[in-house]
């Protein structure tokens, strides 16, 4: 496994992104007699080695499952450890087509931070490319250097090095740099170092990444006095789209429906007052108990068999609606798969009701072109 190169069977001692919900994916190494806890049940790591990655796995008892992802720096971004904020891949996807990173690109990247965005530089410059990436806080230095390591990111050049006070360049190597990543709180600071590590005979790109719009107008005023060109900046906004298919209903059925939830209101009621009854009954057992028609639950019981539903009582009833009722759109009944060629289908999307808010500013300019 790697994040470079795609395998199809586990082994161990592979990264595999355990899919346990959308919000939660856990990265796991697989090694023979662990296991990973979930609360879906425990998944014995046995059961990985020599499963497909894609594959669904039940767990020990069998009642949750999990998917084994591939890694991915998309999966990655979603569930690595933070060490830091770090840059999604609403941003990534955006900055490495805008400054034309490629197999065999030659990167720049301060800080490293938590390694999100290293990850998404290292898989897209392939092996034949370079990722020169620095970190000046050293535990964080440390960390990324081990991730590196245990992910096989071998075409990272990982330097600890305040960048500000002592630039990019790197012992006995001709960095050689066609694109430039700048995440740091001050990167004008940095910017009059990169003349000595960026490609003189090609296009050169840089793009910060800034918080605030102060920060900009620096980074702006440093671009300038170091003869950047083409200075422009934009913001992300990213949103996640939904699509799907939903059954088309007609009027009979939406009737059907109103028909369906009066019944089961009715229903609900009179098993409520049957109870309250027998209640009533329990703590006044001397009593005597006068018939009361407005608790009479035979008068709120519908009387009629329905077309689909014969007049049973509730328990069994509700036994009746998932055995033999077949195709209930509102209720108990059967479920029906999604696209279901006896079924009309019409294609909707959605977007996700949570807008993601400001990321940051991308500052984007370009020297030699
Ligand atoms: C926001 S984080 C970077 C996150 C990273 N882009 C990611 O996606 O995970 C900024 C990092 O820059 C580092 N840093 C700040 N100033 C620096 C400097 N002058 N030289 C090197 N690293 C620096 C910080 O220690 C921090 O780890």
């Amino acid at each position: 496994m790697s994040f470079l190169h795609y395998k199809d069977i586990i082994e161990e001692g592979d990264l595999v992104m355990a899919f346990i919900s959308r919000n939660d994916i856990k990265p796991v190494i697989a090694k023979s007699g662990a296991t990973l806890n979930t609360r879906y049940g425990v998944f014995p790591h046995d059961l990985m080695i020599g499963a497909r990655y894609g594959e669904q796995i039940a767990s020990a008892k069998g009642y949750g499952f999990i998917h084994l992802l591939q890694p991915t720096p998309e999966l990655w971004t979603l569930s690595l450890p933070h060490r830091t904020q770090i840059v999604y891949t609403f941003d990534s996807s955006y900055v490495v087509q805008r400054l034309r990173v490629l197999p065999g690109s030659r990167v720049i990247e301060a800080g490293t931070g938590s390694g999100s965005f290293s990850h998404a530089f290292a898989r897209t410059i392939h092996s034949n490319g370079r990722l020169f990436s620095y970190e000046f806080h050293r535990p964080r230095y440390e960390e990324a250097k081990g991730e590196f390591e245990i992910h096989k990111l071998d075409n990272i050049t990982l330097t600890h090095r305040d960048v500000c006070t002592n630039g990019f360049k790197v012992d006995g190597v001709d960095v050689d740099g066609d694109a430039v990543f700048l995440d740091l709180p001050a990167p004008w600071e940095a910017i009059k170092h990169l003349d000595e590590v960026v490609a003189k005979d090609r296009r050169v790109s840089i793009c910060c990444f800034s918080p605030c719009i102060e920060q900009v107008v620096k980074t702006i005023e440093a671009l300038t006095a170091n003869k950047w060109n083409g200075i422009e900046m934009v913001e992300v906004s990213g949103r996640k789209w939904e699509a799907h298919r939903e059954m088309v209903r007609d009027v009979d059925e939406a009737v059907a429906r109103l028909k369906d939830i009066k019944k089961r209101a009715a229903a609900g009621l009179a098993r409520k007052r049957k109870l309250n009854k027998i209640s009533d009954e329990v703590d006044n057992e001397d009593a005597d108990i006068q018939p009361d028609e407005d608790n009479d639950i035979s008068s709120e019981e519908p009387s009629g068999k329905s077309e689909t539903e014969p007049n049973l009582k509730s328990d069994q009833k509700s036994n009746q609606d998932t055995k033999d009722r077949g195709y209930n759109p509102f209720g108990k009944g059967k479920r029906i798969r999604e696209g279901d060629p006896a079924y009309k289908w019409i294609n909707v999307t959605r977007s996700e009701p949570e807008v993601k808010s400001h990321t940051s500013y991308l500052t984007f300019a370009y020297r030699n072109q």
